[in-house]
């Protein structure tokens, strides 16, 4: 990274905008680092992002050296080093997620071609607007010059949840307790996990898994702890009248801040949604996928080697099921853009299942072949 980080952050005057800014521009994430910020919004927001700008002035925020207020993702991501894509269509009454993923994915194709042509060769991008594996899964197909390695999902809330619920149960301290894992998508499939590789970290460095500490629990942790970090983000807007915001903020913080800044420490995961070129667990390839990761040096690792019980692995299905499925939907608006038409043609004998596989084996870096035409 340059001396200056240049951070883009779109959909900057959102809710969760409006939170994550000062935790960037603070220094919460990046320590001292002189940071620059660009945020990016659509026309009918660039007045509120004009008032938030004015904010950062006045916090008088050491580290800042600038802030640029854009509705082109072109200026917003020239050689930004990290992009937080925070900005989406949103999820009306009544929408189907399907359509959803189709409104997301002319928004995902923009961003992942503007990173493309101007962003840093090394940019690093978390995509935290939802559907968020698989508007992740367009940008980065969109974006061919970048590893995928360079790119995740937010699903660092949903393990967040899923520690704290965790904790509650125990009557001990978050802090301890470590490796729950989100499996999946970030939506009501996804795999909350606490028994494969959790455990809780006792004073003297003592590792006590949560399988035997929960043992009288078995049932509440496949069950009620399930579906509760499941529907926990429903939950808060019934009760809050709107999204998380605060805590999404957080998380999306703090998941830059141990991917890029920090890392894990020994033995330690986190949960990160990202681009499962390997075929990890006997999920199929070319699916942005939330897995357990170390970070080390600016990079993500999926830990291998977890011994999956029979009704994880039923809950993986699923959840790697509705990825499939959303990739359908989202490859169905992209199959009218030239890149993906010319794709659609070489695939058009393949089933969706095989296309996501064999697009990984076909292309060098485990992106789209799409993407390279
Ligand atoms: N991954 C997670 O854990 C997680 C958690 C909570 C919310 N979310 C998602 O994060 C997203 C943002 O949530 P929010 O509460 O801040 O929503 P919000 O509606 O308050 O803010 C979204 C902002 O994005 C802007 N926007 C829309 N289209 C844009 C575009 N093409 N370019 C730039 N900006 C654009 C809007 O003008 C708005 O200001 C939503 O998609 C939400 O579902 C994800």
């Amino acid at each position: 990274m340059n001396n200056v980080t240049k951070i883009a952050i779109s959909g900057a005057a959102g809710n969760i905008g409006y939170a994550l800014i000062p935790l960037l521009a603070s220094g919460y994430v990046f320590g001292d680092r002189p940071i620059e910020l660009r945020l990016l919004e659509i026309p009918h927001a660039l007045k509120a992002l004009a008032g938030i700008r004015m904010e950062l002035i006045d916090c008088a925020f050491p580290c800042l050296t600038d802030v640029l207020c854009t509705t082109d993702p072109l200026e917003a991501f020239e050689n930004a080093d990290v992009i937080v894509l925070v900005g989406g269509y949103p999820r009306k009454q009544g929408m189907e997620r399907k359509d959803l993923i189709q409104a997301n994915t002319n928004i995902f194709t923009t961003m992942g071609r503007a990173i493309d042509d101007v962003a840093s060769p090394d940019v690093k991008v978390l995509v935290v607007a939802n559907p968020a594996n698989t508007n992740c899964l367009v940008a980065l197909s969109e974006a061919s010059s970048i590893p995928t390695k360079n790119f995740c999902a937010l699903s660092y809330l949903d393990h967040q949840r899923a520690k704290a619920q965790i904790a509650i149960k125990l009557g001990v301290s978050t802090n301890c307790v470590k490796n729950v894992t989100i499996w999946g998508n970030h939506s009501e499939t996804q795999f909350p996990d606490a028994l494969t590789d959790g455990y809780f970290l006792s004073d003297n460095g003592e590792k006590i898994p949560l399988s035997s500490l929960l043992a009288n629990d078995l049932d509440w942790v496949s069950t009620d702890f399930v579906t509760l970090v499941q529907n926990r983000g429903k939950h808060v807007i019934e009760v809050r009248g709107n999204s998380s915001a605060l805590s999404a903020a957080q998380a999306t913080a703090d998941c830059l801040k141990t991917w890029l800044v920090t890392g894990t420490q020994d033995g330690e995961t986190v949960s990160m949604a990202v681009y499962n070129d390997k075929g990890y667990y006997g999920i199929k390839k070319g699916i942005v996928f939330s897995f357990p990761c170390e970070c080390k040096d600016g990079n993500w690792y999926v830990k291998n080697g977890l011994s999956l019980s029979d009704l994880a692995l039923e809950k993986l299905e699923i959840t790697e099921t509705e990825l499939l499925e959303e990739l359908e939907a989202a490859h169905n608006v992209l199959s009218k853009t030239s890149r993906f038409r010319a794709y659609s043609t070489a695939s058009s004998t393949m089933s969706l299942t095989s296309m996501a596989e064999s697009d990984t084996e076909l292309s060098t870096s485990g992106q789209f072949l799409a993407s390279r035409i």
